[in-house]
Parts: C-alpha cells; sequence; structure tokens
C-alpha cells in the first residue's frame, strides 16, 4: 500500500556548497554527520574531483572536507584516483524513542508551521544566497513543499519501508533541479535550526539527536537513490505537446512526445514543468499505460488561479515544449495475485485508473476489474466515453459512473459519492483497491474500501497531498 502519500514536488537544495559557515547558530549544538558514501561509491566513470569524493548526482566540485569540523563532504562517486574508501559505518536510523521524540516536537510545531517553514527558508537563503535560484521566483506553494516533505519523512521515520520507497522517489525527481549530495548537510542545519527555534517545550539534547539521526537517514537514503538513478536515466526529459484536446472548458488531455525514452508504469505519476513557469514543477498521472509509439497523456483540469494547470489548459498548444521529471508512485497493478481491482476515481483522478485498466488489459489475465467513476455532474465525467469503450471491449471490466445527489444522471450511473457507491454495491474480499482523486475522496475512499472487506496492505493510493500529515497543500493539477 502506498501508505505515505507523496508531497512530490520538493526541491531539497540549498546549503553552502562548501558547506561551511554558521551552523547550528540557530541554537543546535552538534553538527549534522555527513551521508556516508554507500551505493555512492560506484561509479568509476565520474571524473575525478578537484578534493576529495566527488559528489554524487552532480559533477562539480564537493566541498573541502576541511572547512567544516564534523561536517564532512557528502557521500558521492569516487574517482578512480582518490586513496582507497575509508570504511563508513552504515546509516543508524532513529530509534524507536527517537521516534516518539520527533512525534512530539511535529505536535508542538503543527500551529505554527508557516512560522517554521518561513524560518527555515530565512536561514536556508541567508546562509545560501547563491542557491536561491534553484527555486521558484515565488515560493508561496514551493516552501511548503521542501519543508513538509521533511516532516513527512521525518514522521514516518519508524516506518523504513515506506520511507524509503518515499525518499528514493525524492531523490531521484531531486536531480532535476540539480540538487547535490553537499546540499544536504546545510539543508539539515537549516532543519534543525528552524526547529530549535519553535519548538520551545520539546526539545531537548535528545531530541535533537533524534532529529539528527532521522535526517541522516533521510538525506543517506535520498543521495544514494540520486546517485543510482544518474548511472541510467536522465534528470528530466523534454516532451513536446502532440495533441491538446479541451473535454470540458477547463480541462484537457494532453499527449506528449518524450524526446528520449520514457520508461514507467501503469499507475506512476511525473513531475511537469512549463516554458512559462520555469522551475515550477507539477505532478500528473499518466492516464494510460506506457503505448507502443512512446507518447505520453496527461488530463489537466485548471485550477482557480492555478498557473501550471491554467497554462497547460489556456495557453498550452502543440509544438510546445515542456520537461519532465522521472516517473515515481507506487500505485501500480499486483500482478502476482489473481484478485480482483476495486478502482475508484474522482475527477482527474480517473487519469491513473485508466492507466491500470489497461495494464490489466495488456497482461492478459482476466480479472475482474470495476471502475467507480465520481465527478459533480454528468459533464464533469469528462473521460466517460472512453472508460465505456473499455468496458465493451474487455468483459472483464464494469465501469460505474456516479454523481453528486441531485444531478441528471445517465443509464446505469449512480448518484451520491463513489465511497458509498462502493458500500451500496456490496462485499469487495477478494478484491485489491485502488483509489485516486481529491484528497478528501482519498480519505474516506480508503475508509470505505476498508469497510468493505478489503485488508489495508491491500489497499493503493497516491495522494498529490499528504493526507494526515502536517504539511501545506501540494497540489497535483496545481
Ligand atoms: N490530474 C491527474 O493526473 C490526477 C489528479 N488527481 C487529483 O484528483 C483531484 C481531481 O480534482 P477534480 O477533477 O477537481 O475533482 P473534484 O473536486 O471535481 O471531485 C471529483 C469527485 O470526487 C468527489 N469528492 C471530493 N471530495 C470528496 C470526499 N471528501 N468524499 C467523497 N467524495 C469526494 C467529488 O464529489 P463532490 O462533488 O461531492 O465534492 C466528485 O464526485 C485533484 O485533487 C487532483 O490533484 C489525482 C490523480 C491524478
Amino acid at each position: 500500500m502506498t501508505t505515505m502519500s507523496e508531497n512530490r514536488d520538493i526541491p531539497v537544495s540549498g546549503g553552502r556548497p562548501d558547506g561551511t559557515g554558521d551552523q547550528w547558530s540557530a541554537g543546535a549544538g552538534r553538527p549534522l554527520p555527513p551521508p556516508a558514501s554507500g551505493s555512492q561509491d560506484r561509479s568509476a566513470s565520474q571524473p575525478p574531483a578537484a578534493s576529495g569524493p566527488a559528489s554524487g548526482p552532480s559533477r562539480e566540485a564537493p566541498p573541502d572536507p576541511g572547512t567544516t569540523p564534523g561536517l564532512p563532504p557528502a557521500g558521492g562517486t569516487r574517482a578512480v584516483t582518490d586513496p582507497p574508501p575509508v570504511p563508513v559505518p552504515p546509516v543508524t536510523g532513529p530509534t524507536g524513542a527517537d521516534v516518539e521524540l520527533i512525534r512530539r516536537t511535529l505536535a508542538e510545531i503543527q500551529p505554527v508551521a508557516d512560522k517554521v517553514t518561513g524560518h527555515f527558508y530565512a536561514l536556508l537563503f541567508l546562509r545560501n544566497p547563491e542557491l536561491r535560484d534553484l527555486f521558484p521566483a515565488a515560493m508561496d506553494t514551493q516552501r511548503d513543499r521542501l519543508f513538509g516533505a521533511l516532516l513527512t519523512a521525518a514522521r514516518h521515520a519508524g516506518d523504513p519501508a515506506a520511507l524509503t520507497a518515499y525518499l528514493s522517489d525524492l531523490g531521484r525527481g531531486h536531480r532535476k533541479y540539480g540538487t547535490r549530495a553537499e546540499h544536504y548537510p546545510a539543508v539539515g542545519e537549516c532543519l534543525i535550526g528552524a526547529l530549535t527555534r519553535y519548538a520551545h517545550h520539546t526539545w531537548s539534547p535528545a531530541a535533537e539527536t533524534a532529529w539528527v539521526r532521522a535526517y541522516t537517514l533521510i538525506s543517506q537514503i535520498m543521495i544514494d537513490a540520486a546517485a543510482e538513478d544518474e548511472q541510467r536515466s536522465p534528470a528530466w526529459w523534454q516532451a513536446e505537446i502532440v495533441s491538446h484536446e479541451l473535454r470540458t472548458p477547463d480541462t484537457v488531455v494532453l499527449r506528449l512526445r518524450p524526446d528520449k525514452p520514457y520508461p514507467f508504469r501503469a499507475g506512476q505519476y511525473t513531475s511537469v514543468e512549463t516554458p512559462w513557469w520555469p522551475r515550477v514543477w507539477r505532478h500528473y498521472s499518466f492516464a494510460g499505460a506506457p503505448s507502443a509509439d512512446g507518447t505520453l497523456t496527461f488530463h489537466v483540469k485548471a485550477v482557480p488561479a492555478g498557473w501550471v494547470s491554467g497554462a497547460l489548459v489556456h495557453r498550452a498548444r502543440p509544438g510546445d515544449v515542456l520537461r519532465l521529471g522521472p516517473p515515481a508512485g507506487n500505485m501500480i497493478v499486483d500482478h502476482s495475485t489473481d484478485n480482483g481491482l476495486l478502482c475508484l476515481g474522482g475527477g482527474t483522478g480517473i487519469a491513473p485508473i485508466k492507466a491500470l485498466v489497461e495494464d490489466v488489459a495488456e497482461y492478459g489475465r482476466r480479472r475482474l476489474v470495476d471502475v467507480f467513476y465520481g465527478a459533480r455532474t454528468d459533464q464533469d465525467l469528462y473521460d466517460l466515453e472512453t472508460m465505456l469503450r473499455l468496458e465493451r471491449t474487455h468483459p472483464w471490466l464494469s465501469v460505474h459512473p456516479v454523481v453528486g445527489d441531485g444531478c441528471p444522471v445517465r443509464a446505469a450511473g449512480l448518484t451520491g459519492q463513489v465511497p458509498d457507491a462502493i458500500l451500496g454495491a456490496g462485499s469487495w474480499t477478494g478484491y485489491d483497491g485502488y483509489v485516486s482523486g481529491p484528497p478528501g475522496m482519498i480519505r474516506s475512499g480508503v475508509h470505505a474500501l476498508r469497510r468493505a472487506g478489503i485488508p489495508p496492505d491491500r489497499i493503493r493510493h497516491d495522494s498529490f497531498e499528504t493526507i494526515s500529515d502536517l504539511q501545506a497543500p501540494a497540489l497535483a493539477g496545481e
């Protein structure tokens, strides 16, 4: 189960490239330990660094290891001429007691999350002005994403499996921002600095140690994932819009042709940057399984005051070129079982559900698939014809449109909300559950699936907003 929803658009960049300066000046007492070189110590193809180990994802010169006692450079690929690596102890994750201390800190800062976030960024840019350019010009949404991601990761510090999946995607995704391994310690210092300032009651040497351990683990997983990804994938792709089909006044179906092959799995998502809003990335799910011609399809709804979604719906035209980050997400079909699939899609959340249906069709095993497709009105079911066409083609597929109470509904459609509709349809034991749509629908959808007899580990969802975490919204489709 994708239990930890992704707050996915988070440039963890910043930090002084030289690793020097007033770390811990906000009150913390010790420097963060460096990330271990670990799995990054694998490439002899990297150019030799100016001194010491080379950095991971980037080929630029590493920080001077001598400038900051206790804060050697982050791990990275090692040049062939380097001396033999000093054995690095494995990263020690937070203990059970650490997790509790972290939870207490998070609970304390929750009511002042905006202030903590603002302070974090103030520290980051004050100490590292040269890195400001890695972030979008307007930081309002973006800033919550970075800090939110760190807090999300810390909150899940006691769940290594979920943490690793989440942070590996995050680390890979950060390559497109130009994030380098040596940035991480400085980000950690600013995180601790911001927490120190606002967690008045719960901060202590033990709490600080807990956070340092958690952040060390977080950064190490991200750095390792980025370094591994660098061996096989570009940091981003360019993709030309080949068709732009308005399905409603504010919903478009976009087809893109990437400049290089783009491998992904049905149910995953990617990040998109438009030429009109540089460095502002938004997440969209692939609205289809990988296609023979290599094109990619997305559904985008323009949200009020949405920069990227508005541009994609109202301004973008065939011939425009977008940038795409790497694929991410775990809402994929488990082909090791014959269970049926019960899929709940709300609004443009139908996009990855359609991809899952195509995936089942291509895999060739007949599994029952029921799709409940919800929208406010019949007109908002902008992709229903496609889904019904799939239903006509595949006898194992049933599509159930659901529109709001009181709305006219076409034949065989239901009224109300999707979670209620599946409960009204009986027991769903023997099915795997998939949920995609607005955060509220995901919450109530997961709840309904559990009530309908589907165990939690058979339920998958991706949310563009972390459902149970502290962070401010980070929305897909804006
Ligand atoms: N574009 C993409 O690739 C993807 C987008 N998404 C996300 O999907 C969402 C789509 O937004 P949009 O198209 O505007 O959808 P809408 O806000 O119009 O909602 C779609 C349906 O979900 C229902 N819904 C909303 N909240 C709840 C709730 N708490 N409980 C039960 N049902 C609920 C709505 O019912 P009601 O009318 O009663 O509110 C409606 O039937 C966005 O949040 C987007 O981030 C997810 C995956 C992929």
